[in-house]
């Protein structure tokens, strides 16, 4: 019997006939921070899409505790206490900071909840409480990706899946998003599947880490040994 919240088994998928990825077996336990790792157009993106249903998968499983959800809806996901923040933000550029948490917990059944949501994402990320009433769209790439992940907290995830949540950030400001990332996973024990390409900040809060190379799993187990540039570059 597997630990895993969420599993997937002899995953596949691609665009139109062409498949990037490759019976992919993956298991993220309850509680962990598991790291996908994996050059550029490895097809991570592709996987964390097929395993939330924003793409079709060809062939395997993705099971969530325990439980078929292969090819579900995405809304059908968040319901059942899934979350993603793709990559590249995806927060309403044109609403403000607040108004873009309300949304974030739009599909959270208890309403009275909201309130005290947002109070703890503040606490999570000071500065979404200072510039409440700003722009989302006229706010730095990490402030929009701590938002990104704010909205995402707001219906309490038990999975949250990041795509490459460092991405065009400055260092100082990727080192503060892992570390939320961290607090996170400390504070609620919610488990975290995290596709990045930042090893230096993204290795020392991951429990376990996987490596995708052109599809399929390279590597998968403790992250320690991929802190070795060299060790990294013959999986790379
Ligand atoms: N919508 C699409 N249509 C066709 N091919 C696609 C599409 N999206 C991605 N691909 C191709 O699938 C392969 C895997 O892409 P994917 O975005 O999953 O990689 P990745 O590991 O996430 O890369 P990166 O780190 O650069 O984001 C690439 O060859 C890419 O060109």
């Amino acid at each position: 019997m597997s630990d895993a919240i969420l599993e997937t088994r002899g995953l596949a998928a691609g665009y139109g006939k062409k498949r990037v990825i490759f019976g992919i077996d993956l298991a993220l336990k309850k509680g962990e921070v598991l790291l996908v790792l994996g050059h550029n157009g490895a097809g991570k993106t592709t996987l964390m899409q097929a395993i939330f249903g924003l793409l079709k998968p060809m062939d395997g499983q993705v099971l969530l505790d325990g439980r078929d959800i292969t090819g579900r809806t995405p809304a059908a996901n968040v319901h059942d206490g899934v979350a993603f923040v793709p990559q590249g933000h995806g927060i309403f550029r044109t609403l403000s900071v607040r108004d873009n948490l309300e949304l974030g917990g739009f599909v959270e059944e208890e309403k009275d909840k909201l309130p005290e949501r947002i109070q703890t994402v503040y606490e999570l990320f000071p500065v979404l409480k200072e510039r409440q009433n700003q722009i989302g769209g006229t706010m730095s790439g990490g402030q929009q990706q701590m938002l990104a992940i704010g909205m995402a907290l707001m219906h309490a995830p038990r999975v949250l899946i990041l795509d490459e949540p460092s991405i065009g950030l400055a260092p100082n400001l990727v080192e503060r998003v892992m570390q939320s990332i961290r607090q996170i996973n400390e504070r609620f024990g919610t488990s975290i599947l995290m596709v990045e390409q930042n090893v230096q900040y993204s290795l020392p809060i991951a429990h376990r880490a996987t490596v995708i190379k052109t599809g399929e799993v390279v590597y998968n187990g403790d992250p320690a040994p991929l802190g070795d540039h060299v060790k990294l570059m013959t999986l790379f």
